[in-house]
């Protein structure tokens, strides 16, 4: 409800929301929405024992796999979680200052989006690099509930909401009704896996080497779950593993799709498992509302199509599947009966 009370909290506020991805790391300030998205990678300089930050997000994503032997550009979020602490601080601290104007002294409410089922250990280092990168309080809430909140889900109605979030790490495949998680299960086959998969095909079958930049470029442009002949194609360059030099090579959207079959039956395999494992009741509501798909892999061409063949179910790709999971945890952060009902310890 609108309040002037509500309003002036909202615009003094420096709450934050963090979609802290695999892939992309994304940030929600209360009052204003989405105000940064930026690749999760850190480009650091080893100095003897000391480590630099040279360049965070974007500008480090450039340097992937283009950098010389003392920097290295880290991906600190592997499957989901922090893989390096220390780096995953620095990239926090670099992002909430950026969006906060480089003001020092801010120390927000912070509320992060995290795999489920996750360990203690994993979520205390969450906890922890939010706190020292300078949040006040920080809370957690767990992804496939911010993701169907994000994508307007009636989460506390006693209704199945059925959820697949894909990102760059994890899937993570729920059903939630009355603002719980009733089933859940996270993959750790997402985006990222088919980008190796696409590489590693593309060194076996051409023999070519290619990064993983250009693999996942190959993926979002022409990786197509049920491609149609003509099939789309693509040129692209590498190395060439036989004579060593540069070679431009045309793969088609057929070899992509064999490419990366196998991760894609791991995810029509977790949804299953879930449909089977769903109660009854719950079970024929799905029927009803079908099943919404969110997170970039939502965004992998007839992914939708092949679901709904595999599974019978309605499919529905949510709006902006990039952004439900930090509006949906902006959303919980905006509304403390909802921030209290679900997030997690
Ligand atoms: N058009 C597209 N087609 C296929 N995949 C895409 C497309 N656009 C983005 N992606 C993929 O989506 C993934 C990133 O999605 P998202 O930002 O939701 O993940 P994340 O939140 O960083 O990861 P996680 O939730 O696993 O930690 C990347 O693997 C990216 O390649």
């Amino acid at each position: 409800m609108y309040s002037p009370f509500n309003f002036l909290f909202g615009w003094l506020s420096n709450d934050l929301a963090i979609d802290l991805g695999t892939a992309n790391t994304v940030l929600y300030v209360k009052g204003k929405g989405i105000v940064l998205r930026e690749p999760s990678v850190v480009a650091v300089r080893q100095d003897g024992r000391m480590n630099k930050v040279l360049a965070v997000g974007q500008e480090a994503k450039l340097m992937l796999g283009k950098t010389p032997g003392n920097i290295s550009a880290i991906r600190p979020i592997k499957d989901g979680v922090i893989a390096d602490f220390e780096v995953t601080e620095a990239m926090l601290r670099y992002f909430i200052k950026k969006v906060h104007n480089r003001r020092t002294l801010v120390h927000p409410r912070i509320i992060i989006s995290v795999p489920s089922g996750i360990t203690q250990v994993e979520k205390r280092a969450v906890k922890e690099s939010a706190e020292s990168a300078g949040a006040r309080e920080v809370y957690l809430i767990e992804e496939p509930m911010a993701a169907a909140i994000g994508a307007d889900l009636p989460i506390t109605e006693p209704t199945a909401n059925m959820i697949i979030d894909i990102g760059g790490g994890t899937t993570e495949v729920a059903v939630i009704s009355l603002a719980g998680i009733v089933y859940a299960k996270s993959v750790r086959v997402a985006g990222d896996k088919m980008d190796e998969a696409i590489l590693q095909y593309i060194k076996r079958k051409h023999n070519l080497a290619i990064g993983e930049r250009t693999a996942e470029l190959i993926k979002t442009t022409i990786g197509n779950v049920m491609p149609e002949e003509p099939y789309e194609t693509m040129d692209i360059k590498g190395r060439d593993l036989v004579s060593g030099v540069p070679k431009t090579i045309t793969v088609g959207a057929d070899e992509i799709q064999s490419a990366i079959a196998e991760q894609v039956d791991v995810i029509v395999e977790a949804v299953r498992v879930a449909l089977e494992l769903t109660p009854p009741e719950l079970a024929a509501d799905i029927v009803d509302q079908g099943i919404v798909l969110t997170g970039g892999g939502a965004l992998l061409k007839n992914l939708d199509k092949c679901l709904k063949e595999e599974t019978g179910m309605p499919i529905i790709v949510a709006d902006d599947p990039l952004s439900s999971v930090v509006l949906g945890s902006g959303k919980a952060l905006d509304n403390i009966e909802i921030l209290k009902e679900v997030c997690i310890d």
